[in-house]
């Protein structure tokens, strides 16, 4: 067993060997290296000839179809491409945007950009559950509403979004509807082919695939229009222009395939072990989850340990790599802003961890992470005065605290 015990899958995953074996074959003089925008030769041909079957793996993987992909960096371009590029490209259309406040950084940073440069946004509140109701958003689209961005599966919680009702709604208002499906995609089957979804953001190592490249998808019929934010060489139809990094992309397509190939298997495999990491932890007391164990996507389990801090336990456990929040927000002290946006208390998002399983974890490992849970919660409470106050009937909160 490695130590730590790696159970930080939604942060990102490991590169499978087959598809790393790959992607030396496109990096070296025996390789094929060229650049597939170089018309001129047989180097540049190879290199868009793997380009093109990396974009026909992907599209089986999603439903679309090839011509419908352009290739960013990873999922933070996705999304800022989608909804910047349609705010500018439509901005004589409308200014409004809808949203909600439980969406990835790199949807709300965009997002609040725009508002800086004339765009106004709604930040839809999900329910209690996590999820967002139709009929508020309904209620918030008005007639400069050109944009509704919802992710698919949340980072943090894991919780599903209704992204097949949402994709009717904004057709029928003839508004683009934007899904950042980072951590969706590979883990649920979506066909794309079946829903009104206009623009979609996947990212490679979400799903076993290389760091640094991931993609959009833009509907062709009909057809979104989008504003480039990168200029020069008319790359990608237009949309981003750059040089393609050839190895990243047939990384990510093999990735893609695997995944296709996998997503039964490891939907069943991630669904046993986060249920037995539940049910190995739910009886320590005071502990609550954050997540849907029957809607909830099966790789993320988001539970919080009453009366001890999110930051405290997570040294305790040094054998597991587990995060606080999320990745991307956990170098602040704040609460997750996730969490407290489905009416989680303070304390409770403060007590938060996000488990996260992927393909290469095992039983072992989950048994094992039982253990450690157990014998840390045990700890940090034995030495916890607000654990003490609570098991002998103080109610905390009647207590005024001196902040001086
Ligand atoms: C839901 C979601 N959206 C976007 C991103 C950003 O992805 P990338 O690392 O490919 O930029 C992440 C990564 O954490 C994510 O989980």
């Amino acid at each position: 067993m490695k130590n730590p015990i790696y159970l930080d899958y939604a942060a990102t995953t490991p590169v499978e060997f087959k598809v790393a074996k790959k992607m030396m074959n496109y990096l070296t003089i025996d390789g094929i290296f060229g650049n597939p925008a170089s018309r001129s030769h047989k180097f540049g041909w190879e290199a868009e000839e793997v380009i093109d079957i990396a974009r026909n793996e992907i599209s089986e993987l999603i439903g679309s179809d090839s011509r419908e992909i352009v290739f960013t960096s990873g999922a933070t371009e996705a999304n800022n491409l989608a909804i910047k590029g349609i705010a500018f490209f439509h901005r004589k259309k409308g200014n409004h945007i809808i949203t909600s406040k439980t969406e990835h950084k790199s949807v709300l940073d965009a997002c609040r950009y725009l508002e800086s440069v004339g765009f106004s946004v709604t930040y839809l509140t999900p329910k209690n559950n996590g999820i967002i109701d139709l009929n508020d958003l309904k209620k918030n689209i008005n007639k400069n509403t050109i944009l509704v961005s919802i992710m698919h599966v949340n980072n943090e919680t894991g919780i599903i979004q209704d992204i097949t009702n949402i994709s009717k709604i904004c057709r029928s208002h003839d508004i683009f509807f934007h899904v950042d499906a980072t951590q969706s995609v590979g883990k649920i089957a979506i066909n794309l082919k079946n829903l009104f979804v206009d623009l979609m953001s996947f990212s490679a190592h979400k799903i076993y695939g290389p760091k640094g490249i991931g993609g959009l998808y833009v509907r062709r019929k009909p057809r979104v229009r989008l504003s480039a934010l990168s200029h020069g060489g008319g790359h990608e139809r237009g949309m981003r222009a750059g040089t393609l990094p050839v190895h990243q992309i047939v990384g990510m397509g093999e990735s893609f395939k695997l995944a296709r190939k996998k997503i039964n298997d490891d939907f069943i495999h991630l669904t046993n072990l986060r249920n037995d990491l539940w049910n190995g932890i739910k009886n320590i007391e005071e502990v609550y989850l954050n997540s849907d164990l029957k809607q909830g996507a099966p790789h993320i389990l988001n539970v919080s340990f009453n009366y001890i801090e999110g930051e405290s336990l997570i040294m305790a456990l040094k054998d597991l790599a587990i995060s606080s929040g999320s990745a991307c927000t956990s170098s602040s002290l704040e609460p997750s802003y996730v969490l407290r946006a489905l009416g989680i208390k303070d304390e409770l998002a403060h007590s938060s961890i996000r488990f996260s399983i992927g393909r290469f974890t095992t039983k072992e490992e989950i048994q094992h992470t039982v253990k450690s849970v157990h014998k840390s919660i045990h700890r940090l409470r034995a030495l916890s005065p607000l654990w003490e106050m609570f098991k002998s009937g103080v109610d905390l909160n009647s207590i005024e605290w001196d902040h001086t």
